[in-house]
């Protein structure tokens, strides 16, 4: 019955393994572009008749390299540790795609048996997978920027070399430099929304938090607990562990409102709430707040065990009054116990109802003491 993870869960880790799981979604098939890419303009270009060697070797590097994107599945948990190692890894393996392709395109551009056709195919392809890079990759820049460049730089430098291509070398340059703006605009509006992910996580989990928790206490409120309730019945019900009810009613609560004032009653009742959780510690058992000056208990221990943990925190509120402005406060407690049996109690009202009746036995029989439905 542990408390749930509370809003503020670790949003750096949240962070990284969402960029993680983004990078490998983008790019799980991409790798396999590459290959459909050399398919064409190979197979046009007739070089696997000229070179089929060559041909094949790059065709098996892109299968490979395809398929090596396909299964470095990323880890499952949010542990920031293994989600830095798969980026690492990926590191290694995501520019292999555009480095081969590098090579096929220097080849083509550089190997007189390629056309002049093919040739601006195979650069209109090399574009293409850099656009791709720069508008894929942005989730992690510098992947980016090492396919991009990996795939644009070899070939300016061999296009700028040859003064015939000068034409095309000062395109592919234009090309190059809105690549570098397209990069930093699509990667900061990456950042942005992965921000606003994480700030609307964050206010989900609050609002989770809150809608569970009693404001004055801290503790769980009488929905959450109701919640539970049912679900630890149905569970019971259907053969799984047993649980234990307790309810607890501060006695007289009006004249310490009454003589002390409406502040003091409060802080009597965050007092009390802080002895409960020591007495009923998570995550063997849950604390709720269920309204006024009462508390509910679900425990996983017999009731046995509840009963006499529930005796010794009356003997300790008698031995060590709560403390309020620095005066002690003496108050006792009325308490009702059961243990949920399917035969006994039907469903949860059932037990609640039980457990209530052992409560107002306990306050009939003259308050600060213990019933047990049995
Ligand atoms: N300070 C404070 N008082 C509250 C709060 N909620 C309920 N109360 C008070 O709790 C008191 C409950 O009084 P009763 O139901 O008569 O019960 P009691 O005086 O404890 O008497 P018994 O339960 O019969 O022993 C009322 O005076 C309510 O105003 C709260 O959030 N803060």
């Amino acid at each position: 019955m542990t408390r749930p993870a509370s809003a503020a869960a670790d949003p750096r880790a949240w962070r990284l393994a969402q960029v993680v799981r983004d990078t490998y979604e983008r790019s799980k098939l991409a790798g396999f572009l590459y290959l459909f890419g050399w398919a064409v303009v190979g197979w046009l270009a007739g070089a696997h008749q000229f070179a089929p060697w060559p041909s094949l070797a790059m065709a098996g590097v892109f299968l490979v390299v395809g398929v090596l994107r396909l299964v470095m599945r990323p880890p499952a948990a949010e542990d920031a540790a293994a989600n830095q190692r798969w980026l690492r890894h990926y590191a290694l393996v995501l520019p292999l795609a555009p480095l081969a392709w590098s090579g096929v395109q220097g080849w083509m551009l550089l190997d007189p048996r390629f056309s002049p056709e093919l040739r601006m195919v195979s650069l209109i392809a090399t574009i293409g997978y850099a656009t791709v890079f720069v508008n894929v990759y942005t989730t992690v820049r510098r992947f980016a920027v090492v396919g991009a460049s990996l795939l644009f730089v070899p070939t300016l430098v061999i296009l700028w070399l040859d003064p015939g291509q000068r034409a095309l070398a000062v395109a592919m340059t234009f090309y190059a430099v809105y690549l570098v703006g397209a990069l930093l605009r699509t990667h900061a509006e990456y950042r942005r929304r992965l921000e606003l992910d994480i700030a609307l996580r964050e206010q989900r989990d609050l609002f989770e938090g809150l809608s569970r928790t009693d404001a004055l206490t801290g503790v769980y409120n009488r929905r959450h607990f109701g919640a539970r309730l049912e679900q630890l019945t149905a569970s019971a019900r259907g053969g799984g562990p047993g649980f234990t009810l307790l309810l607890l009613d501060i006695d007289h609560f009006k004249q310490v409102n009454d003589r002390h004032g409406h502040g003091v009653g409060d802080a009597c009742l965050q007092g009390l709430a802080a002895r409960l959780q020591s007495a009923f510690p998570a995550p063997r058992a849950l604390l709720a707040r269920l309204g006024g000056e009462e508390f509910g208990v679900l425990s996983e221990d017999a009731h046995e065990q509840v009963a006499e943990a529930a005796q010794a925190l009356r003997r300790d509120l008698a031995a060590r009054p709560l403390v309020v402005d620095g005066c002690p406060l003496a108050i006792t407690v009325s308490i009702g116990i059961g243990r949920f049996g399917p035969q006994r109690h039907g469903d949860a009202d059932g037990l609640y109802r039980a457990v209530d009746r052992a409560l107002y036995a306990a306050k009939d029989e003259g308050r600060d003491r213990v019933a047990v439905d049995a």
